[in-house]
């Protein structure tokens, strides 16, 4: 794509975050947080609703502005990270790429070979002309996390990469993520955790306003946190 891009295929890349301090109508929702995702890892995010899990891939990625928020990428300072080129994508919860647009386009737009993008899904050659508009909510959901997995970022964030998503196909996309893991970082939220904690290196719960680092006996760290009935 002619741009500069220092980040991918030139091995480890480590992703901090801390000083992540974040507070709605005074009440606080993220506080001394530190978060770390490195390549080659597929790192999960749990935490109940409402804990801030959105809110914090939105700091990490920048698109929510964090006054004293420190995000580096081996150690020097990239905030807000989306504006290094090749560094980080993010798919947020809600639909990322226009409606009116082609998956062909969309493919292009973002450099991924679409073809690449959808092996393992039989279907989804045949929807490369039709706007994601007009494609089935799931669909729509799967190609969008299929690009962005795709495109030749160092790291990759999701937001509920799962939802809506049929379980044959949650499948291979649990088996996409740790193929792609060979090229980058993943930081994956989603509340289908019995999906995505096979997947995990590293598994991060958010509980109210820190982020813990869950050990190998993470299931019962779950049950004791409300996350997970015993
Ligand atoms: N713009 C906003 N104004 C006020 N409160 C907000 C705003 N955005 C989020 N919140 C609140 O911050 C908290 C964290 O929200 P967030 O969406 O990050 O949680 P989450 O862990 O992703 O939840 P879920 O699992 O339900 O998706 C919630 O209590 C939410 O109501």
């Amino acid at each position: 794509m002619g741009m500069k891009n220092e980040y991918v295929g030139s091995g480890l890349r480590v992703l901090e975050a801390d000083g992540i301090r974040v507070a709605f109508d005074g009440r606080p929702i993220l506080s001394d947080i530190y978060l770390r995702v490195q390549t080659g890892q597929v790192v999960g995010l749990l935490g109940r609703n409402g804990s801030g899990k959105s809110t914090l891939l939105q700091a990490v990625f920048g698109a929510r502005a964090v006054p004293d928020a420190s995000v580096r990428v081996d150690g020097r300072r990239v905030v807000p990270a989306f504006q290094t080129p090749g560094l980080v994508n993010y798919l947020p919860q809600a639909p990322l790429l226009p409606a009116g647009l082609t998956l062909r386009r969309a493919a292009r737009l973002l450099g991924v070979d679409p073809l690449a993008a959808s092996a393992g899904f039989p279907e989804l050659p045949a929807q490369l002309d039709c706007h994601l508009g007009e494609l089935s909510g799931g669909s729509a959901r799967l190609w969008q996390v299929l690009l962005l997995l795709h495109a030749n970022t160092a790291f990759s964030l999701f937001d509920e990469p799962f939802t809506g998503i049929m379980p044959v196909h949650v499948e291979t996309l649990g088996a996409a993520f740790q193929q792609a893991r060979q090229r980058k970082g993943l930081l994956l939220t989603d509340h289908r955790y019995a999906e995505l904690l096979p997947l995990c290196d590293v598994v991060y719960l958010l509980q109210q306003g820190r982020l813990l680092r869950l050990g190998p006996n993470f299931r019962d760290e779950l049950v004791e946190y409300g996350y997970l009935l015993a």
